[in-house]
């Protein structure tokens, strides 16, 4: 029996160490087994026959990368075999606890946070992620670049730059940086949108929106107009931003604003046959079904001759906006950028700040659609500011900033903002995250857990799992643009969002103009059901909204 067993042994252990080779083989045999299917292809007669072999040869190419993927390459340098962080039982084979994470996202945190302490480990949709919850979030998002990377992070499920560099490297790079030069998104950014800088796109956000309700929102009083909350506030977002961003003599190109309206929207779902497609024929689908290049093409086309033209001097630079930031930004030897790479970091501030500004105000609008009292209360104190409100009178109204920042807090993604761990971490907690270790945060669940809060605390006053739009009316430490451990939806430290003091300036007019001119409710007069999506994150209902002019 012992000779049995160490044979056993023996033998698992030599296929272990032989599994490199036998990868190397195996992609090796996938390249023959292709040739020779690209040979037999040519060679066949029938529609049929050609269809068949192509099914079977795809059957055949897939099924040795999902075994490739789930068995060999994830036994290789795998993280879990160094870490003491626990792993919550019950995962299924390949979807791991897919399904209890989808049925109950919340809860189901909750629950392994009650069993297993503040950091565990999950498998989700072929993944596993080191989830860290309440005290220990802030924790993470003070590591340094040296042990997590937050770029690489969100790459490995939501591969977004790799969708712009597979639709576009072929006209535009996107420009190296040395790790001196000021980065030309953030600085501008951090710079120049600060709560006491964003006024100066006041004018810009009320004409943007005015264009908007003209067009797709005239209504007579009573005369109703069902509306897709989505899509009316993707248009309207993109239609300030491109405005804000990149100036009146471009930035109202109705073809411009269509294509950034869609923009994040097509990154991700190009990125889909990416997460679960091999990486060459992924790579292949994207480019030939999903590319963005029309988007990008459209940036290129207005951008780069505008910026050519204020740089030759040819037009003044009379209007602060972010492309000419970057443009006038110098690298860090003195020179200038080239007005392709200055006009290209528009992409960025794009898929930053489109989709995130759209999917709170839907949700926003979401809340206040079955509030009647609390309309009437909002209304009431807008009314105050007179006929002529502007986006700064309206900052100031504290119930429309306390309903904002309950919004923000209530409709977080369950599990987001993930960091890739780049060399090993020992959390405060004693657990050892190693290198190649996944990190995703328990943000719901931090926003809601009472447990995390003194228990005189006034924010606690209401349930932290109810909505309360009142929550923070008089704690004015609490503006809904500041960030905390209570509040991580624009992110926390390093990379907490540079565009919050905008993003929330821009939503409290839209808001209250939305509310001055309108009756808003579901068909139901309830609430409408949110989205999730695999226990992770979550999107405002799909529910269309009755707009009723007043
Ligand atoms: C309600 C609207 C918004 C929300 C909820 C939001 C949220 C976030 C979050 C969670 C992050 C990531 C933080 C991290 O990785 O730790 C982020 C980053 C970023 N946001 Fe926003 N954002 C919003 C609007 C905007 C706007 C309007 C802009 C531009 C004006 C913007 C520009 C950016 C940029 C450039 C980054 C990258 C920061 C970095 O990597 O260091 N965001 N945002």
């Amino acid at each position: 029996m012992d000779q049995f067993l160490t044979n056993i042994n023996a033998s698992t252990e030599a296929f272990l160490n032989n599994l490199p080779q036998q990868l190397e083989q195996g992609k090796e045999s996938i390249l023959t087994l292709v040739s020779k299917w690209t040979l037999q292809y040519q060679q066949q007669d029938t529609q049929q026959q050609r269809q068949r072999l192509w099914m079977t040869t795809s059957g055949v190419l897939l099924g040795s990368w999902l075994f490739y993927r789930v068995f060999l390459k994830s036994h290789k340098n795998d993280p879990s075999k160094r870490t003491n962080v626990p792993l919550v039982h019950g995962a299924y084979p390949i979807i791991g606890h897919t399904i209890q994470a989808s049925m109950d996202p919340l809860g189901f945190v909750q629950r392994c946070r009650e069993q297993y302490g503040p950091v565990f480990r999950i498998r989700l949709n072929g993944r596993e992620f080191t989830v860290v919850t309440g005290k220990v979030i802030p924790e993470i998002f003070s590591l340094s670049r040296k042990h997590v990377d937050v770029e690489k992070g969100m790459e490995k499920i939501l591969p977004l730059y790799r969708v712009i560099r597979l639709s576009y490297n072929h006209k535009q790079k996107p420009e190296v940086l040395s790790p001196r030069d000021r980065h030309p998104v953030m600085h501008p950014l951090k710079t120049k949108f600060k709560p006491d800088g964003v006024h100066v796109f006041n004018e810009r956000i009320m004409k943007a929106f005015e264009e908007v309700l003209d067009d797709q929102l005239k209504l007579a009083p009573g005369e109703k107009k069902i509306v897709d909350p989505w899509n009316f506030f993707a248009q309207s977002v993109s239609k300030i931003s491109c405005l804000c961003f990149i100036g009146s003599r471009v930035g109202t190109d109705e073809r411009l604003i269509a294509a950034m309206a869609r923009f994040t929207q097509s990154i991700i779902e190009a990125a889909a046959p990416l997460i679960v497609l091999p990486d060459t024929l992924g790579d292949m689908v994207v480019k030939r079904f999903f590319s963005v290049e029309p988007h990008l093409d459209i940036l290129m086309d207005l951008i780069v001759p505008l910026l050519t033209q204020i740089r030759n001097g040819e037009i003044p630079d009379d209007e602060p906006t972010f492309v000419s930031m970057a443009l006038h930004l110098p690298k860090n030897d003195g020179s200038m950028r080239s007005v392709r790479d200055a006009a290209f970091w528009f992409k960025d501030v794009a898929m930053a700040s489109i989709h995130t500004t759209t999917h709170f105000t839907t949700f926003a609008l979401h809340e206040l659609s079955c509030r009647p009292e609390l309309v009437e209360a909002l209304r009431t104190e807008i009314g105050k500011l007179g006929e002529k409100r502007n986006p700064d009178d309206i900052g100031k109204i504290k119930l429309l900033d306390s309903f904002l920042r309950e919004v923000l807090r209530y409709n977080i993604d369950n599990l987001t903002l993930l960091h890739l761990v780049v060399q090993d971490v020992i959390l405060s907690t004693g657990h050892l995250v190693p290198k190649g270790a996944l990190i995703i945060n328990a943000l719901e669940d931090a926003h809601k857990d009472p447990a995390l809060y003194d228990e005189n605390d006034p924010v606690t006053n209401t349930p932290m799992d109810q909505f309360d739009a009142y929550r923070f009316m008089n704690l004015p430490d609490k503006p809904s643009s500041k960030i905390g451990d209570d509040l991580i939806s624009f992110g926390l430290g390093s990379h907490a969002c540079p565009g919050r003091y905008f993003a929330v300036h821009e939503i409290k007019y839209v808001l209250a103009e939305l509310l001055m001119r309108y009756n808003i409710t579901t068909k139901s007069g309830a609430r409408g059901k949110d989205i999730n999506v695999t226990g992770m994150v979550k999107f405002p209902p799909k529910e269309h909204l009755v707009f009723e002019g007043r």
